[in-house]
């Protein structure tokens, strides 16, 4: 049987099958429809402005690593005109995160970018190791989760960035859409399809864990103390919103590009696991579902979701929904430094944090059975 050629230049050899399209392609023609995907996402949501300063949210994973690399070739090649920079944050991780890291300096210096490591070390005073010899392995993404979120935006302060972006693909925000139709989440329905967020939308968002160890870069770390810095001007973005894992992998393998691939020790994650095999099950009847289940989550949330009122935490500065005045990160350490970690995890938002920030009502954050069975039905 003669070779088949790539359904796109009609001439080179195929090399692969895309899992989103099911085309056969060739290697280069592969790696052009690949990166002009994420190109025409950037162009369609008007992510980036010339001049803008970006940190690539980089743990040595495969989203991230190949995020750096196709953020610099896109940079490159239609003259975005962006400063661009790596941000890790360290959450102390042995054998986890010290090894990723290893990575990502690596990746700094082929691929020529700055690189800043924050650690929670020296944020919070504790490393993941520590709140897990203290509290066990449950709910420790829960810290991490948060912890992560702000010491993303604390190096991006220090940085002076406008903006973050994450590796986060189209697998991860339909395995994250399927998880809050599951739980009837409305709010958190509403906020994960999103492709830029401009303020923390919480603990949920994260899609589970990370690990860490690695070295500070620099000198001015921020005190949680007193800190003042203004983070309601810090963008996030996911430039992978319909990138599909399985092609990130394959663009990695194919450009040989250096990630670590290792699962974090400490991130158990079993309902995700299940949206995730679920998710993975209908992939392979129909790979258009990842893509689809996107667009449900788009058109779904509309009635039911709030707005939450922001305000600065009383301790550290950094935003809160909480009327009570402290942020999530410091009700979680309130806890692990008093000897009662669930203290912070257990908190229930104030009455006040619920409030609609658009029409001034008091919403409730449980929908009503007639949405949920509108997003159930969906699926
Ligand atoms: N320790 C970290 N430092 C900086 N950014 C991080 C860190 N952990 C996660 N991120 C950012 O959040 C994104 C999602 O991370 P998560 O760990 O949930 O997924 P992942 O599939 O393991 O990502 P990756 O393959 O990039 O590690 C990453 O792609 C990266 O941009």
């Amino acid at each position: 049987m003669p070779p088949r050629t790539c359904a796109h230049c009609n001439a080179a050899k195929a090399v692969l099958r895309r899992p989103k399209t099911g085309l056969l392609v060739c290697r280069s023609c592969f790696f052009l429809v690949f990166e002009t995907e994420v190109h025409e996402t950037i162009l369609a949501s008007n992510l980036f402005s010339r001049g803008d300063k970006v940190a690539i949210g980089a743990s040595g994973g495969k989203d991230s690593t190949v995020l750096a690399y196709v953020m610099k070739t896109l940079n490159e090649r239609y003259d975005y005109g962006l400063d661009l920079f790596l941000l890790s944050i360290d959450e102390g991780i042995t054998g986890y995160r010290d090894d990723s890291l290893e990575t990502v300096k690596q990746n700094s210096s082929e691929y020529n970018l700055p690189l800043k490591v924050l650690s929670y070390k020296d944020l919070y005073g504790w490393t993941m190791d520590d709140i897990v010899s203290t509290i066990g392995k449950k709910s420790n993404c829960t810290f991490c989760g948060v912890f992560r979120r702000q010491a993303l935006d604390r190096g991006a302060a220090q940085l002076g960035v406008d903006h973050i972006v994450t590796g986060h693909n189209a697998d991860d925000i339909a395995e994250t859409v399927l998880m809050n139709v599951l739980r009837g989440d409305i709010a958190r329905l509403s906020r994960c399809t999103e492709i830029v967020t401009q303020t923390p939308a919480g603990a949920g968002e994260s899609k589970g864990c990370g690990g860490g160890g690695g070295d500070q870069e620099d000198e001015d770390e921020v005190d949680p103390a007193s800190a003042a810095v203004d983070f309601l001007g810090i963008k996030r973005s996911k430039p992978f919103k319909y990138a599909y894992e399985k092609e990130i992998v394959l663009y990695a393998y194919f450009k040989s590009l250096t990630y670590f691939s290792t699962e974090c020790i400490y991130s158990p994650n079993a309902y995700r696991g299940y949206a995730r095999a679920y998710l993975k099950d209908l992939e392979a009847i129909r790979p258009s579902a990842i893509v689809d289940i996107i667009h449900s989550g788009e058109a779904l949330p509309a009635k039911g979701a709030t707005k939450q009122v922001q305000t600065t935490c009383s301790r550290c500065g950094y935003l809160t929904s909480s009327a009570d005045g402290l942020c999530k990160a410091c009700l979680l350490l309130d806890g692990l430094n008093k000897g009662v970690a669930g203290m912070g995890i257990n908190s229930k938002p104030s009455k006040t944090a619920k409030l609609a920030a658009t029409n001034g009502e008091e919403q409730k954050s449980r929908p009503s059975p007639q949405t949920l069975r509108a997003a159930a039905s969906a699926f």
